[in-house]
């Protein structure tokens, strides 16, 4: 069977869910600053768009860790590909995801950067799917938990590709 993508959160939806959580964070960070960091690759869509939506100031930061290599199933062994570029002390810090599957990347990753410093640390994550979860994470902002099935789109990518959709697919016909 060909590799087909059927649609699961439009790209509306997606957008819409997105000024909410905006408006959310500008709310609860009211009179600070937040400090977003990035999970590359896929958290850099999420991020640059949720980013545009936050009122409050914002600075970045970028980090790889991965787990998933180029198959549908986490290795479940962690990687730190690329680490932060400054400090975390003292900063109220909002780790930015695109998706928590398994939990494994994100309760190893909160573990590291508790360590750091920083006066708060929380997680925001475009999707969840609480249902395969091995590893237990504590998310704050969630955009929309989905089922038990493999996603692409916003940042979300299958062997590399399909990161550049915008809208959330399932990835049909493969393995
Ligand atoms: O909860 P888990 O089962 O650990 O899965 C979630 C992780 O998997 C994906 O990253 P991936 O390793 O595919 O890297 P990528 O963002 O570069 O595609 C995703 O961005 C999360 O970091
Ligand atoms: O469903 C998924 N799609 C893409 N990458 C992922 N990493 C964990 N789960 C997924």
């Amino acid at each position: 069977m060909a590799e087909t993508i059927r649609e699961l959160v439009s790209e509306e939806e997606v957008e819409k869910r997105v000024c909410e959580l905006g408006r959310q964070i500008s709310e609860d960070y009211a009179g600070r600053q937040v400090h977003l960091i990035c999970v590359l690759k896929g958290g850099v869509f999420f991020m640059c768009e949720l980013a545009k939506r936050i009122t409050v100031p914002v600075s970045m930061d970028f980090m790889s860790v991965s787990s998933y290599g180029d198959g549908t199933a986490s290795s479940g062994v962690v990687k730190i590909a690329k680490d932060l570029d400054e400090s975390l002390e003292g900063k109220d810090v909002l780790i930015v995801e695109d998706i928590i599957d398994s939990g494994r990347t994100l309760s190893y990753l909160i573990q590291i950067l508790e360590k750091r410093g920083p006066k708060s640390l929380k997680l925001c994550t475009l999707l969840d799917k609480p249902e395969r979860r091995v590893k237990p994470v504590t998310v704050d902002y969630v955009g929309f938990n989905i089922p038990d099935e493999f996603v692409v789109g916003y940042g979300l990518d299958y062997a590399q590709k399909y990161r550049n959709l915008p809208y959330i697919g399932v990835v049909e016909g493969v393995e």
